[in-house]
């Protein structure tokens, strides 16, 4: 791992987000449970660390919140084997996948891509590099907070593809690159905030390790 991509945020070229990987989200918004990943992006001046703020466009009243966690890539890689998935791995973090649920369910009806509902600026919050030996990918929490009530509370260990299945998977069609961010999907307890409304979350990993991040919503 180089040490380049303890500053991931600032020379990712993409970010490459996963939906749907947990039945219990899938379920919640009334969508079949997926047989292959669906792959979906966010451009990477969606990212936002603090302390700055969720900004929603101004014509829309309010966004979904979506924990994630996030994998980050360290060598360039393409066709990679499930037994090579996690050499490719170079960190994580702790991600948000801010969503206009109401553009992306038109969009849906519509057939259209998903861009403008998930990759507005400010869409996607992003926590600290997080060294690969603090994550155990089979157990780790990830929570969410609005105003202090808890909303989401999931692990990974519900994922429907794994982490190496999702890298196996992409790597298949697209090259993926140093520092590229694969947001790995959320678990249920999806739900809206406003202006005005704070979010805190959280992930949990090996051995007492915990990270936590807070955005405010303007
Ligand atoms: O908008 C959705 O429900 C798809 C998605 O990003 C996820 O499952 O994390
Ligand atoms: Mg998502």
């Amino acid at each position: 791992m180089t040490d380049t991509l303890k500053d991931f945020r600032s020379i990712c070229r993409k970010i490459i987000c996963i939906g749907r990987n947990y039945s219990e989200h899938a379920k919640e918004l009334g969508n079949v449970v997926p047989t292959q990943p669906i792959i979906f992006m966010k451009p990477s001046t969606a990212l936002v660390i603090e302390p700055n703020d969720i900004k929603i466009p101004s014509e829309w009243d309010e966004l979904h919140h979506e924990v994630e966690l996030g994998v980050i890539i360290d060598k360039t890689c393409q066709n990679v084997s499930k037994e090579e998935a996690e050499e490719n791995i170079g960190g994580y973090c702790l991600a948000l996948d801010m969503t206009s649920r109401k553009i992306q369910d038109d969009l849906k009806k519509q057939g259209h891509p998903w861009l403008l509902s998930k990759g507005f600026d400010t869409s996607c919050p992003c926590g600290d590099f997080i060294e690969k030996n603090q994550i155990d990918l089979s157990s780790v929490n990830l929570w969410l907070n609005v105003n202090e009530n808890i909303k989401q509370n999931g692990h990974t260990c519900d994922m429907i593809f794994s982490v190496p299945d999702l890298i196996v998977f992409i790597s298949k069609y697209i090259t993926l690159e140093h520092g590229d961010l694969i947001l790995t999907g959320t678990p249920s307890g999806v739900g809206p905030v406003k202006r005005g409304d704070q979010i805190t979350a959280g992930i949990n990993g090996k051995d007492d390790f915990k990270y936590t991040m807070k955005f405010n919503v303007v």
